[in-house]
């Protein structure tokens, strides 16, 4: 429970079976979570992402950034990244994170996406540059979009609305037993950013 969220219990887990994911509710006041997304938006070095999909690279026309303790080499969809060093920004922001997930991250990728018309396919956060069944803490600003789950075997599915200045854990085997997603929807025009702070294996 925190002081701008009263009804949120982040000891719940949503999923019903093979991992966990916790969600904190909003963990920022509103005029702070408005701050955060214009410096996010001003300072980051966003740029177009490249993935390589049956052997094509493809531009995204969602934006993404990847920082951490080092340069660390991140590879996900054919394509390696290499990270930025920490703004005083993701200082701040891995902090909060650290303290209320009572876990600690070294890096953190993020996403911009412009409108609904953006978002993220099926996929697992299990390359073997992560660190295994290390937990995966997501903070989200500005638009409220939908954010999946999906068994691998069974297909159950799980939807959770990610709100302004909040906080949501995957942790366990999430990652393994479990796809997750960003659908795009029409009813959103307008952005939001997302970072999920990760531990990169060293
Ligand atoms: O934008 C989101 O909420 C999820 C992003 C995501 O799944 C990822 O970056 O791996
Ligand atoms: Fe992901």
């Amino acid at each position: 429970m925190t002081l701008f969220d009263f009804d949120t219990d982040h000891t719940k887990n949503w999923l019903p079976k093979d991992g966990m994911v916790n969600y904190y509710g909003k963990i920022l006041p509103l005029e702070h979570a408005n701050a955060y997304f214009d410096d996010l938006l001003k300072t980051i070095a966003w740029q177009q992402d490249e993935v390589v999909i049956y052997g094509k690279r493809i531009r995204t026309k969602r934006k993404v950034a990847w920082y951490g303790d080092r340069a660390f080499k991140y590879t996900y969809a054919n394509t390696t990244k290499k990270a930025l060093p920490w703004p005083q920004t993701l200082i701040a922001l891995k902090a909060l994170t650290e303290q209320h997930t009572k876990a600690t991250y070294n890096a953190c990728l993020l996403n911009l996406y412009h409108t609904g018309n953006e978002g993220m396919s099926w996929h697992c956060d299990a390359e073997p540059d992560l660190k295994k069944e290390a937990p995966i803490a997501s903070l989200s600003f500005g638009a409220q979009r939908k954010f999946s789950f999906k068994h691998k075997q069974t297909k159950e599915r799980v939807d959770i609305f990610l709100e302004h200045g909040s906080l949501l854990l995957m942790t366990g085997s999430t990652q393994t037993h479990w796809l997750h997603s960003l659908p795009p929807t029409k009813k959103v025009t307008s952005p939001r950013i997302n970072l999920t702070f990760r531990t990169i294996t060293t």
